[in-house]
Formats: structure tokens, C-alpha cells, sequence
């Protein structure tokens, strides 16, 4: 259970981030000092085009940037009445929020779900990493999870294979791992990029249910306004390392100021906010 009294304080805080990769003699500066806030039970998009830094944004907050990206700046992430600067963790300590407090879901469920188990056992797998709970108690919270993400038949499903699933019920069982330990976020990466666009509707209103339902916090990375407009409370806007415009949905998408996010908005037809 979240607690109650944390609602609407930040969950994770960025502050001036910075990330760059020196590969020989070049140095890429992937992020230029961003910062923003997501607070509990909110859904934040993070837009940007390809390149500008949404995925070393995330891989930041999860701490799997590769070892020669060099980083400085803070991200306070705050549980259970604690706060740590996910950035001073040592490996071990990453471990124990990766998965658990943090979890992610990507754009390709194939590639991260493994073909020879069953998708229930996968999911259990999760629950037994992280807590010390028997065989039995992982199963059910593994049916649980893939109930509170709307898997018809679970119990059955739960003996199933990934290659028996249609796409969309994958992705559902990518969330079902993701929320299986009770995150206080979930960094949702281009998560319906692989899937047809009704599915793909269903996903996005997954992810309010489960904000709504869990008061789970969301970083949802995507280049497509669209799915912003849909389901997102604030956005960020992402430009080659920098965030250039960030704030409500509604007020971004009715006067935006930055010219980038001015030519991002005339790309695309028009849109309108569904509740
Ligand atoms: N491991 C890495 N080594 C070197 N440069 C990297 C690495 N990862 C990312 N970059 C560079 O950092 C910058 C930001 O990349 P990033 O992958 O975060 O962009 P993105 O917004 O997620 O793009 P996309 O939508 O295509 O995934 C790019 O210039 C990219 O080439």
C-alpha cells in the first residue's frame, strides 16, 4: 500500500543531469543538465526526437548507463518516508530498487521476455528476486499482477508460453512484472511502439487504471504527441541534451513557447485530451 501522505510530493527528483560519453577522442554530451519532477500517482511524458536523450534519461534513473558515460547532478528518489540520490548508490543497492521500487517496460516485449518459460513463472521469478516469499505466495502474487492488468484467464495464462500470446498480452505481461513488486514508479519506454494502434489504445489506458487504481508514478518516453495528449498530466520536452519546455499537458499543448515544441506540434494533426 502507498502512503497516503506522500501523495503529491515528488517520487523522483532530476536536478541538472548531466551525461556525456567520451568514445576516443570525442566527447557526446547526451544530457546538458536536465531536470524535472514526477510526483506520486502522476503520469510524465517525456518528448523528444530521436537522439535528444529520453533513453539515457531513463537508464540514468534505473543506473545502467554504461561505464564510461561520466554523470554528474542528482536524482533523489524518495520511499517510504526515506530519500536517496540514486546517482551515490553502489551496485548492490541499484540492484535492490531496480526491478522492485523501479521497474521499467520497453518498447519490445519479445526481447525481454524468455521463451522458455512460462510467462507466469517469469513474473514470479521477479517476485522471488526481491522478496522472501514462498513458491506458492510468488504464484499468487504473479496471478495477482496479471489480473490487475486485465489478463483474461490468468490462472490459465499463467502456464502459457510467450509465443502462445498475442503481442498485446505480452506487453500486459511485461506490466505484470513491472508492477508485481509494488513500484513506486514505472519508467515506460516507447512501450506501444510494437503494437497496432487499438492495442496500443488499451495499453495507454492500462497505465491510467494503474495510476489510478495503485497511485503508481509513470515516466513514459515517447516521440509521439499523440499518446502525450492521451494519457500524460505534465510533459517534458527533450532537445538535443536539454529540456526546453515543461509543464501541464494542457498548457503546453495550448501555448507552447519554445519553437521546438511549436514545430513538434504543427507535425501533427490535432488532438484532444481524452479524461
Ligand atoms: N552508450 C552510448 N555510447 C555513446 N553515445 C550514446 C550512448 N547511448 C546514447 N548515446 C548518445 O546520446 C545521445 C542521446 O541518445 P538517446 O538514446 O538517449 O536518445 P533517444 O532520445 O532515446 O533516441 P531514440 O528515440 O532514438 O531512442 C545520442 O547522441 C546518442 O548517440
Amino acid at each position: 500500500m502507498r502512503n497516503v501522505k506522500e501523495d503529491g510530493k515528488p517520487v523522483l527528483s532530476i536536478r541538472n543531469l548531466k551525461v556525456s560519453f567520451r568514445i576516443e577522442d570525442k566527447t557526446i554530451d547526451a544530457l546538458k543538465g536536465i531536470s524535472l519532477e514526477i510526483k506520486r500517482g502522476e503520469i510524465v511524458a517525456l518528448v523528444g526526437e530521436s537522439g535528444s536523450g529520453k533513453s539515457v534519461t531513463c537508464l540514468s534513473i534505473m543506473g545502467l548507463l554504461p561505464v564510461y558515460g561520466e554523470v554528474s547532478g542528482s536524482i533523489l528518489f524518495r520511499y517510504n518516508g526515506r530519500q536517496v540520490n540514486l546517482l551515490s548508490l553502489s551496485e548492490k543497492e541499484k540492484r535492490k530498487i531496480r526491478g522492485n521500487l523501479i521497474s521499467m517496460v520497453f518498447q519490445e516485449p519479445s526481447a525481454v521476455l524468455n521463451p522458455l518459460l512460462t510467462v507466469g513463472e517469469q513474473i514470479a521469478e521477479t517476485v522471488k528476486a526481491h522478496r522472501n516469499v514462498s513458491k506458492e505466495e510468488a504464484k499468487r502474487i504473479a496471478i495477482r499482477s496479471m489480473e490487475m492488468v486485465r489478463i483474461p484467464d490468468a490462472d490459465r495464462r499463467f502456464y502459457q508460453y510467450p509465443h502462445e500470446l498475442s503481442g498485446g498480452l505480452k506487453q500486459r505481461v511485461v506490466i505484470a512484472s513491472g508492477i508485481a513488486n509494488n513500484p513506486a514508479i514505472l519508467l515506460a519506454d516507447e512501450p506501444t511502439t510494437a503494437l497496432d494502434v487499438t492495442v496500443s489504445a488499451q495499453i495507454l489506458k492500462l497505465f491510467k487504471d494503474l495510476k489510478e487504481k495503485m497511485g503508481l508514478s509513470v515516466l513514459l518516453i515517447t516521440h509521439d504527441l499523440g499518446i502525450v495528449a492521451e494519457i500524460a498530466d505534465r510533459v517534458f520536452v527533450i532537445y538535443r541534451g536539454e529540456i526546453v519546455e515543461g509543464g501541464d499537458v494542457f498548457q503546453i499543448f495550448d501555448s507552447p513557447q519554445h519553437p521546438y515544441t511549436k514545430k513538434l506540434l504543427s507535425s501533427r494533426p490535432s488532438f484532444n485530451k481524452v479524461s
